[in-house]
C-alpha cells in the first residue's frame, strides 16, 4: 500500500512563554491526522483550538516538540531549512489575508514569476505559465501587469491560490482562506478551491472556524479541541451527525436563517452544555476521590 500523503503522528507543539511571568504552554497535545492524495482534509474547530498552529507545523513554520510529520512516507518533521526550500515545492500554503500576503510593490506577473523562475523556468516559460495560472483562478490576462492594491479581496484571494498553484504542489494548507471575504465571494472563491482540486487533484488541509465552509470543500473533517482531535470522519457524517458532544454543539452553534430553527438549536445547545458540565463535574469528582459513587454505601 502506498504512504498517505501527509501523515502527522502524536504531533506536539510547544510554544515559549510571552511577557514577564509566562510560561511555555502546549497548545498541540498528540494531534494524529492522515491525508489522501487529491483530498480535502478539513479541519474545524473554535478560535484557539490549534488549527493555525497544526498547518504551521506541516509547513515547518514551527518546531515541533513531540511526534511527527510525515510526507508521501519521509519524515519531515525536523526538515532543514534546505530541504523545506525543496518540499515548497511540493507544499504550499494560502492565508486568510488576501491583503497581508502579497507583497504590495509588486505586480501580479511578478508575484507569479518567481516561484517558476526559482524552478528554472525561462522568462517565455514564466509568461505563458502566467497566463495559464491567472486563467485557472478566472482573472483575465492583464492581471499581470496590476498591483495588489488594484484587486478586490476576492481577486487578491484569487492572486495568491495562483501563486501556491504555480509550482503544481500536491498539497496546499489553506488557512482561513475565505474568511476575510464577503458572503458571496466566499462562495465563489470556495468553489474555485474545488473546481482547481479537480483538474489537478492537489489536495487541501483546510482550515477553518466555519462548519458550513468546511462541509463545502472537505471530503473527510477532523474536528479540533483545546489541541486535540475530538472526532474525525467522512465529511457528511461529522457535519450532519456528529458522534462527540463538541462537534454537535458546533453545528447547533452554526448560524440558520430560521428563526424557530435557531431558537430550538440554541435550546438543544444549552442542554448538551448542562450535560458536559455534569459529566465532567463527575470525572473530576471521581479523579478528586469526592464522588459518592465511589465511596457511597
Ligand atoms: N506565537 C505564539 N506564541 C505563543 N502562543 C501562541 C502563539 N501562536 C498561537 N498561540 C496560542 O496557541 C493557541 C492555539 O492558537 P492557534 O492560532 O493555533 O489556534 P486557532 O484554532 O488557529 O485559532 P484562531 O482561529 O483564532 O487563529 C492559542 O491559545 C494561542 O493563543
Amino acid at each position: 500500500m502506498t504512504a498517505p500523503l501527509l501523515d502527522l503522528s502524536g504531533l506536539r507543539v510547544t510554544y515559549p512563554g510571552r511577557g514577564f511571568r509566562a510560561r511555555p504552554h502546549e497548545v498541540l497535545h498528540g494531534v494524529s491526522l492522515l491525508a489522501r492524495e487529491g483530498e480535502t482534509l478539513g479541519i474545524v474547530g473554535e478560535s484557539g483550538s490549534g488549527k493555525t498552529t497544526l498547518g504551521r507545523a506541516v509547513l515547518g513554520l514551527v518546531t515541533p516538540s513531540g511526534g511527527h510529520v510525515r510526507f508521501r512516507g519521509r519524515d519531515i518533521t525536523h526538515a532543514s531549512r534546505k530541504e523545506r526550500r525543496a518540499l515548497a515545492r511540493d507544499i504550499q500554503v494560502v492565508f486568510q489575508d488576501p491583503y497581508s500576503s502579497l507583497n504590495p510593490a509588486l505586480a501580479v506577473g511578478d508575484i507569479l514569476s518567481e516561484p517558476l523562475t526559482t524552478q528554472g523556468a525561462t522568462t517565455r516559460e514564466a509568461r505563458a505559465r502566467i497566463a495559464e495560472l491567472l486563467d485557472q483562478v478566472g482573472l483575465p490576462k492583464d492581471a499581470a501587469r496590476r498591483l495588489p492594491r488594484e484587486f478586490s479581496g476576492g481577486q487578491r484571494q484569487r492572486v495568491a491560490i495562483a501563486r501556491a498553484l504555480a509550482s503544481e504542489p500536491s498539497l496546499i494548507v489553506c488557512d482561513e482562506p475565505v474568511s476575510a471575504l464577503d458572503l458571496t465571494t466566499r462562495a465563489r472563491v470556495l468553489d474555485l478551491f474545488v473546481d482547481i482540486q479537480r483538474r489537478t487533484s492537489v489536495a487541501y488541509l483546510f482550515i477553518s472556524h466555519d462548519l458550513a465552509v468546511i462541509r463545502h470543500v472537505s471530503h473527510r473533517v477532523s474536528v479540533m479541541r483545546g489541541g486535540e482531535i475530538v472526532e474525525t470522519g467522512d465529511a457528511g457524517q461529522v457535519t450532519s451527525l456528529p458522534r462527540h458532544p463538541y462537534t454537535q454543539m458546533l453545528l447547533l452553534a452554526a448560524p440558520v436563517p430560521d428563526p424557530v430553527a435557531q431558537r430550538e438549536r440554541r435550546e438543544e445547545r444549552h442542554r448538551l452544555l448542562a450535560r458536559e458540565r455534569a459529566e465532567t463535574g463527575a470525572v473530576r469528582r471521581v479523579e478528586q476521590g469526592t464522588d459518592p459513587g465511589q465511596f457511597g454505601s
